[in-house]
């Protein structure tokens, strides 16, 4: 009888396989530069899933796609089944979807926390200051200076705390980790793994594969603005060369 109760319960789709994002045939153009091909993904609630690929795959596009950034787009973006593929960026921030850019996007002339208070809210729930700061206690101590004396890990949390603050519960993450120091590498490791605890939903753009691995659940490889191949975490060693293949590493 164990058996069919482990086939009812793999039948049954738990929350942690409701899917929150469902990218299809995913176009994207910079002017006349068709750029991102049929882009298919899917991001279920509760999962850090990353976008691996090498230097101009189309990692960043497909993130600024999905979050409106990018205007000359085709295809599907459905969010808890809303469709995302004509709304502007301001309507799909107040969907729920959070933002983190590679740039970082702190405002140098800023605080820290008048950078902290700019985004508004989006829903109930997000974090408030204190616990922003239980979560980042260098912020804390820092909230006078301005955004350009922040250190890079600094910035880098600053940007990643106010997203959270909006009460945005799916956060879109473009390397986190890019020019950071291995410490802050570590911390960031850490911040992921605490939001992925509190209920958050992650699309995680990484360069560092070794990060990706130790924080994801699945992984997408993108290619020459394709999807090429999939991961879940745990296939990863036996898929090892593979993977090193695609990346160039
Ligand atoms: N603003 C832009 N205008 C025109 N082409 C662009 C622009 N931004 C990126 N591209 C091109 O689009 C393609 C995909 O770039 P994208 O930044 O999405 O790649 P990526 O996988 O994120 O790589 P990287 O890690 O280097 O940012 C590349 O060929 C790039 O040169």
């Amino acid at each position: 009888m164990t058996h069919t109760i482990e086939k009812s319960q793999a039948d049954t789709p738990g929350p942690e396989t409701q899917a929150m994002l469902e990218v299809q045939g995913l176009n994207g153009w910079y002017g006349e530069s068709h750029v991102l091909h049929d882009v298919n993904l899917t991001v279920n609630k509760g999962e850090v899933v990353t976008l691996l690929g090498r230097n101009g795959a189309g990692k960043t596009t497909t993130l600024k796609a999905i979050m409106g950034l990018l205007k000359s787009r085709s295809g599907s973006i459905r969010f808890n089944g809303t469709e995302l593929i004509d709304l502007p960026a301001r309507d799909i921030a107040r969907l729920g979807i959070g933002y983190v850019p590679d740039d970082r996007g702190i405002f140098g002339s800023l605080s820290v926390l008048e950078n902290l208070l700019l985004p508004p809210k989006v829903a109930d729930g997000g974090f408030d200051l204190p616990a922003i700061y239980e979560l980042f206690p260098n912020l804390e101590e820092r909230l006078d200076s301005y955004g350009n004396k922040l250190s890079g890990g600094e910035q880098q949390m600053l940007s990643i705390a106010r997203i959270l603050r909006t009460g945005a519960l799916f956060v879109l993450m473009d390397e986190p980790t890019e020019g950071l120091a291995p410490v802050i590498i570590h911390q960031i490791g850490h911040t992921v793994r605490r939001l992925k605890k509190a209920g958050f939903t992650i699309l995680l753009v990484e360069q560092n594969f070794h990060f990706a691995r130790e924080l994801a659940d699945r992984h997408y490889i993108v290619q020459e603005g394709k999807v090429v191949d999939q991961f879940r975490n745990d296939e990863i060693a036996d898929n090892l060369e593979k993977i090193q293949g695609y990346l160039g590493i």
